[in-house]
């Protein structure tokens, strides 16, 4: 449960908390329609992805929200507060991850973190500064210069920026680019646990098994257009889809004649099947092969993943909503 469905449960019906609310928002870069009437709301507490194919429109919504980019119309808030009009106090809420790497070279990665500090007000900030340094393993880098970073632990660096303020919404894009996987899990435990502190956490990625693990509920962006608002369960769930694999003790013949009407692939040696099907079939299917008598060495039946949700709404069913 999100914390601000917890709050309405401890507090009642009325009380519903929005982090973030983006109405009508359109963008144009010269003819190029980058944002094209973006409505969104994204609940205090959530753990949200926002996915969608190269040059959907991600990167261009989240500059909005930074301010880093400016809108043709429509509106946002940030906590209900107007993002241009209460540009200062909008900003101390939100901690964005750019994509792009940008460092002063001349600061070390302890001062980054202290002129940072020091462009919200905060002053003596050690002991966050420390916190991150700590939870994004880069203590041991501490006072040397973004030069001789890796590219890795440059964007373990841009994270700890944009989280020295303690902020309440945390946008991430593309965080775990480049980042190597042991690293991955140890920036995920950490930012786990900030949403279980009720931080929301909005994350853009293109590893959509990254988005399945993590993400409470997911828009799936495609030209500049919300093409789908869900939570995850309803989202895959909305894919009729099973995989079954089969691997056989020894090379299997003549399926063809036995699985008729049935799409199935026969690896090389003929000892792996893969039938992909949909749900109400699998028992159909199932007695088929059983009926074959053959020797099972091992049986998986997989469901739809994100993944296949992304690719029919991106490609091939576009606008589909
Ligand atoms: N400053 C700019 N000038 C002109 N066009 C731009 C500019 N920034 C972005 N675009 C275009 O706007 C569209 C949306 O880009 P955006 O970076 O928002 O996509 P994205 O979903 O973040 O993509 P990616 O997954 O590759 O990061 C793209 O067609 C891009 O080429």
């Amino acid at each position: 449960m999100v914390y601000s469905d917890r709050l309405r449960d401890i507090y009642g019906g009325d009380f519903v908390t929005t982090a973030i609310k983006i109405r009508d928002i359109n963008k144009t870069y010269g003819e190029l329609q980058a944002l094209d009437d973006v409505n969104l709301d994204i609940k205090k507490g959530e753990f949200f992805g926002l996915l969608g194919p190269n040059g959907a429109g991600k990167s261009t919504l989240i500059g909005i929200l930074g301010g880093l980019v400016k809108k043709d119309s429509g509106n946002v808030t940030v906590l209900g507060k107007d993002i241009i009009k209460n540009y200062r106090e909008t900003k101390k809420s939100l901690g964005i991850v750019p994509q792009e790497i940008t460092f002063d070279p001349y600061f070390t990665v302890r001062e980054t973190l202290e002129i940072h500090s020091g462009y919200f007000g905060i002053k003596d900030n050690d002991q966050k500064i420390d916190e991150l340094l700590n939870a994004l393993s880069l203590s041991d880098k501490a006072e040397i210069g973004p030069r001789q970073l890796s590219g890795g632990m440059k964007r373990r660096l841009l994270i700890a920026k944009a989280l020295v303020h303690d902020p309440e919404i945390i946008v991430l894009d593309e965080p775990t680019a480049g980042v190597d996987v042991e690293l991955r899990n140890s920036l995920w435990e950490y930012v786990i646990n900030l949403n279980n502190q009720g931080k929301t956490i909005i994350l853009t990625t293109h590893y959509l098994e990254e988005a399945e693990a993590l993400c409470d509920r997911i828009a799936i962006m495609n030209k500049g257009k919300i093409v789908k608002v869900d939570t995850k369960e309803n989202l895959i769930n909305s894919i009729d889809k099973k995989l079954i694999k089969i691997q056989f003790a020894d090379s299997v013949q003549g399926l063809e004649d036995e699985l008729q009407e049935i799409n199935f692939d026969l690896n090389k040696d003929k000892r792996e099947i893969e039938i992909e099907t949909a749900k109400q079939d699998l028992d159909k299917i199932l007695k088929k092969i059983n009926r074959l008598n053959l020797d099972i060495v091992d049986m998986n039946i997989e469901s739809a993943k994100l993944e296949d949700v992304f690719i029919k709404l991106t490609s091939l069913g576009g606008d589909d909503n």
